[in-house]
């Protein structure tokens, strides 16, 4: 457990960067710092690792005051990853993911041993390991960054805006792997991004905070999309916060309907309405459009690509997102294992949606 206690942060000129935060981070969670630029976060994730020290109050690690701790050694305990991954040049990939344990005493050979074991744990292929870091792409690097800051085997990660300096696609990639790491290592993460999106994605917890270095509110993801404490707050989530909090809704209310479906390699009457292709598993691969005549056995050429899918039983926004792209207006409901059991519209979700509290203004 990490603790705030009353912490201020005033910068040799004057800046107050930190004012009097307090809060309290759960282990094996992760606790999204964010807030618009100049507001502090960073400062306060330094203040976990004695980066930066703090002007006034108390950083509490596992209920013992950090100054207590030697910086070297309450570092060991604690991984760090930064924008743009801070990779060392001159070395490869593997020996940058190696260097910590090295430095820990390891020997070289077991040292890379497990560098390799941690590469493949973030995603990349073994034949990056002889590269150097300019020979990766961005998103590549930045996982180089998260295997490192993983070597450690710390039980506390910090992370700087990790992934801000790569492009949306690759970044969602990025903390979709990082949601699944952390599922296996269950580690403390305290994440920094201005990104509210990826705050809401990732965050056990988020932390707001305002410039000045004040925290504005900290909970649940769905607590403060649905009710900001104030107008910074909630002009901070966004005006479409009443779209992701959907996110939180549950979906029980919505009703499965049947779904016509046809398989793949049988004959299809000419029909008037939409029908699902399933393949032999039963999963969706795509729409057979109304009227539409096929000769012999149907096959995938003869379909629509259908939308997204939803995965019965997660959140609402997926069902929307589900009946809104689908071009039979008809969202596929799938399983766990991917095989389709009905269908939604749109305005079925919206009529469990409208029966939501709406967020506060
Ligand atoms: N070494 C320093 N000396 C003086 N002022 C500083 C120093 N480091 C940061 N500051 C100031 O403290 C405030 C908080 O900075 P900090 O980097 O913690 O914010 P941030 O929320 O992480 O910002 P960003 O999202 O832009 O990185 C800012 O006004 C910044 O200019």
């Amino acid at each position: 457990m990490i603790e705030f206690d009353g912490v201020s942060k005033r910068y040799p000129d004057g800046t107050l960067a930190v004012d009097e935060l307090s809060l309290t981070i759960e282990d094996g969670t992760i606790t999204v710092f964010v807030g618009p630029s100049g507001c502090g976060k960073t400062t306060s994730l330094r203040m976990i690792n004695r980066m930066v020290e703090p002007t006034s109050g108390r950083v509490l690690l596992d209920g013992k005051d950090i100054r207590e701790s030697d910086p070297p050694v309450l570092r060991r305990g604690i991984g760090y990853v930064i924008q743009n991954a801070g990779l060392f040049p001159h070395r490869t990939v593997l020996d940058n993911v190696a260097t910590v344990p090295v430095l820990s005493g390891w020997g070289k050979r077991k040292a890379r041993a497990r560098a390799s074991e941690l590469l493949e744990i973030v995603g990349l292929p073994s034949e990056l390991a002889k590269r150097y870091p300019a020979q990766l792409s961005g998103g590549q690097r930045q996982r180089v960054g998260v295997a490192r800051a993983l070597a450690a085997d710390a039980p506390v990660l910090l992370m700087d805006e990790p992934f801000s300096a790569v492009d949306p696609i690759v970044r969602e990639g990025l903390q979709d792997e990082l949601l699944r790491l952390q599922s296996q290592l269950g580690k403390t993460i305290v994440f920094v991004t201005h990104d509210i999106d990826e705050a809401v994605r990732l965050g056990d917890k988020v932390a707001v905070l305002r410039v000045g270095g004040r925290l504005a509110q900290y909970g649940t993801p769905a607590e403060v999309l649905r009710h900001p404490v104030d107008d910074f707050v909630a002009s901070f989530v966004g005006r479409d916060r009443g779209y992701r909090g959907l996110s939180f809704v549950d979906s029980t209310g919505v009703e499965i309907r049947d779904v016509a479906t046809v398989s793949l390699g049988d004959t299809v009457p000419a029909g008037d309405e939409w029908l699902l292709a399933i393949n032999d598993a039963g999963q969706p691969r795509g729409w057979l459009s109304p009227g539409s005549t096929v000769d012999g056995a149907l096959s995938e050429s003869d379909l629509v690509a259908g939308g997204s899918l939803y995965r019965r039983g997660t959140a609402i926004r997926g069902a929307l997102d589900a009946a809104l792209s689908s071009p039979a207006g008809l969202g596929v409901v799938v399983d766990e294992t991917g095989k389709a059991v009905g269908a939604v519209t749109a305005r079925q979700v919206l009529d469990v949606i409208e029966k939501v509290p709406a967020p506060r203004q």
